[in-house]
């Protein structure tokens, strides 16, 4: 789900620290910042309980529960006596571990107390870790979010990390430790870098290339701005040349490997949207096999656009419930509306859902003339927007009308019933093939724009050719909305990770 996601980590990685304005390399000065603490093993009675903290006030932490002045050997582990920073009283016997920032896993300092695992001793911990100064308990996914923060994950390692906890299967594990390796964030990004970041092999001499990495499209627009006689050095546009070549290359065999294409992070957005009460809510239950969504006979009941990320038939998809389309009702339900209509505007696939046994209705009628007809009657390839029809409560209608569904509408549809789960299977199949799809139209689109990257002919033309091709790659890996994707996968996380 959207992030060039390795681009995003790599610019947070660059970008100063949103938490403690330090440079996520650790090497600039670090400022005072929150101090998180959090049980990060399981809950429930074990032998072992580790309670991590992370921040400036680590260091605090250990002088105030080991009350020794010098903190333990760093990376070592310590048997030391934990006692209440307040009254003294002994609370366990523990392993401490001392990771000095950068080189933890947050990249701040850290420590991790490795405590006998009955509750009464892992409550004692945790309380008397509230009173020491600058400590606060830690938000769920906190701990992995610092580390992205700093630098030290990849977008993609994160969502790894995610999977790799909610992974249920062996192979969902073997995949998830793949991509935490970094496997497809190093494939992404060698694509976005060698439109962003490569630099000619040449040492240029003109001031603009003095600084350490300048993109391979600004050495095009460098040279528009600049002027071919103004001191650039031979062989820059050569190497655009070349690197573009390469990214041809690279994308065509992506292209030809169906297999693999699928596994790629995706930023593909499904909205689900239809007049009120067609079921979509039930809809986006079903399909995530989870209850994010509140389902009512109540007509106009989702009011907000809710998202939740879903592996549907082997592509990992961002798909978004939607408030009902219609008009004249209340000031919040039409602010509603108006976010379904923007988030409409965003969707890669949407999925217009009506109900099968209510088609002659008014706000059938109008979906229909407003959303649909106008989506089915322009060229899927014109801007990469597709759709799908859902009859949704196929169970409501008579035998016949199944008999001859297609006359039910005059237009390609498929029936559903997400009460019965009749049609289900027949549109797991219909969203495999329009993802599958969703990808390769922009992978397509990004070869076809720089098929047109021809700056011999024209240079302007091929900044512009250079430029196109990263939107349709960012699109595949996710540009925008960088910090609703932060949100929408730490939010999944567990407290303490
Ligand atoms: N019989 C039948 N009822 C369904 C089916 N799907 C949903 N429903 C019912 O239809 C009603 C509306 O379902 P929702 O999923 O809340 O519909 P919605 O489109 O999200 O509604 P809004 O939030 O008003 O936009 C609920 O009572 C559901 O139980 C179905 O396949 N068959």
């Amino acid at each position: 789900m959207w992030r060039g996601l390795s681009a995003l980590a790599t610019r947070a990685a660059r970008a100063p620290c949103r938490l403690c304005a330090c440079r996520s390399s650790g090497a600039g000065p670090w400022t005072p910042g929150s101090t998180i603490f959090a049980l990060s093993s399981g809950q429930g009675r074990c032998a072992i309980a580790v309670i991590r903290t992370s921040g400036p006030a680590s260091g605090l932490v250990l002088r105030s529960l080991t009350a020794s002045r010098e903190p333990p050997p760093a990376r070592s582990a310590c048997l030391r006596l934990l006692r209440h920073p307040r009254s003294g009283e002994p609370l366990d016997r523990a392993l401490v571990l001392w990771f000095p920032g950068p080189q933890s896993f947050t990249g701040e300092d850290c420590v991790e107390l490795h405590v006998h695992g009955g509750p009464a001793v892992v409550s004692g911990v945790l309380q008397a870790l509230g009173t020491v100064p600058g400590l606060r308990p830690a938000d769920a996914g906190e701990f992995t979010r610092r580390a992205f923060t700093h630098g030290k994950l990849s977008l993609t390692e994160v969502e790894g990390l995610a999977d790799l906890i909610h992974a249920d299967t062996e192979a969902q594990r073997r995949q998830a430790l793949r991509q935490l390796d970094g496997e497809l964030g190093q494939l992404c990004q060698g694509w976005a870098e060698t439109l962003t970041k490569a630099r000619p092999a040449c040492s240029p001499i003109h001031p603009f290339f003095r600084e350490s990495s300048r993109p391979a499209l600004a050495h095009v627009e460098a040279y528009i701005d600049f002027g071919e006689d103004d001191n650039l050095e031979e062989g820059v546009l050569e190497q655009a040349d070349r690197d573009v070549g390469a990214l041809e290359a690279a994308l065509r065999s992506h292209l030809r490997d169906a297999r693999r294409g699928q596994r790629l992070r995706s930023g593909v957005h499904i909205v689900v949207t239809g007049p009120p009460n067609a079921g979509k809510s039930s809809l986006v239950n079903l399909l995530s096999r989870k209850p994010v969504s509140i389902v009512s006979p109540e007509p106009g009941t989702t009011r907000d656009v809710l998202e939740t990320p879903v592996d549907l038939a082997g592509f990992p998809v961002l798909l978004s419930d939607t408030a009902g389309l219609r008009e004249g009702v209340g000031a919040v339900e039409q602010e509603g509306v108006r976010r379904a209509r923007q988030r409409l505007e965003q969707a890669d696939l949407i999925l217009a859902v009506l109900d099968a046994s209510d088609l002659a209705s008014p706000s059938s009628c109008s979906f229909l003339d407003t959303v649909v007809t106008p989506l089915v009657a322009q060229s899927p390839d014109s801007c990469g927007q597709r759709l799908l029809l859902l009859l949704n409560k196929s169970d409501l209608l008579p035998t016949s009308a199944l008999d001859s569904d297609t006359a039910l509408l005059g237009m390609p549809h498929l029936l559903l019933s997400c009460r019965t789960e009749a049609g289900l299977d027949g549109l797991l199949q219909a969203l495999k093939t329009e993802l599958a799809t969703v990808h390769q139209h922009h992978l397509q689109s990004c070869l076809d724009a720089l098929s047109h990257y021809q700056p011999a002919t024209d240079l302007a033309l091929a900044a512009e050719a250079l430029r196109l091709a990263r939107r349709h790659l960012s699109h595949l890996t996710g540009g925008g909305g960088t910090e609703e994707v932060l949100d929408l996968i730490f939010r999944d996380f567990c407290v303490g990770k």
